[in-house]
């Protein structure tokens, strides 16, 4: 991987921060694209320590700058863990915004991809996924970076 692609694959902080960071002036938008209760994937499940049967919080959506998709996003939480937490008022306001206000936030070791996300048909160079966890409430973050992002920022290929 390009040291320019590992900044933004390693990064542990709000990816919604940096990508307004590096946007600018480009307009920062989350456009929703699903979000309601199902099941997890086999691997998302695994992932989240999980039984696949369990019903759990889906929200998918596009990271966009001037309406342009540089990221998109597949979130997943245990319904036993959203105890309170309102997130499906969320809209199109960024998760992230939220999560990385929670006090004691911890987030677990990245796992990187080199394919394209699952859920949506978008090329793109990487993926990466991570469990977020504050007190109780866990969620499966799974962002893939998309070909758009990296023309528009001049970033290599890989
Ligand atoms: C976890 C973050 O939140 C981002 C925003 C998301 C949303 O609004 O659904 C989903 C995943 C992330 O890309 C972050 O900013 O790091």
């Amino acid at each position: 991987m390009s040291t320019a692609w590992w900044h933004w694959v390693a990064s542990r902080d709000s990816l919604t921060q940096r990508l307004i960071d590096a946007g600018t002036p480009r307009r920062f938008r989350v456009r929703l694209l699903d979000q309601r209760l199902g099941r997890p994937r086999r691997d998302e499940a695994r992932a989240l320590q999980i039984s696949p049967s369990r019903q759990v919080w889906l929200r998918e959506v596009a990271l966009c700058l001037d309406d342009r998709p540089w990221v998109v996003a597949r979130s997943v939480a245990p319904l036993r863990s959203l105890r309170g937490q309102r997130l499906e008022r969320l809209g199109e306001r960024s998760l992230g915004h939220w999560l990385f206000r929670q006090p004691g936030l911890e987030r677990g070791p990245i796992e990187v991809s080199a394919d394209p996300a699952p859920f949506r048909a978008a090329p793109g160079p990487w993926g990466r996924r991570s469990v977020l966890r504050h007190g109780r409430f866990a969620v499966l973050v799974q962002e893939f970076f998309l070909d758009d992002m990296a023309d528009d920022l001049a970033l290599p290929a890989r």
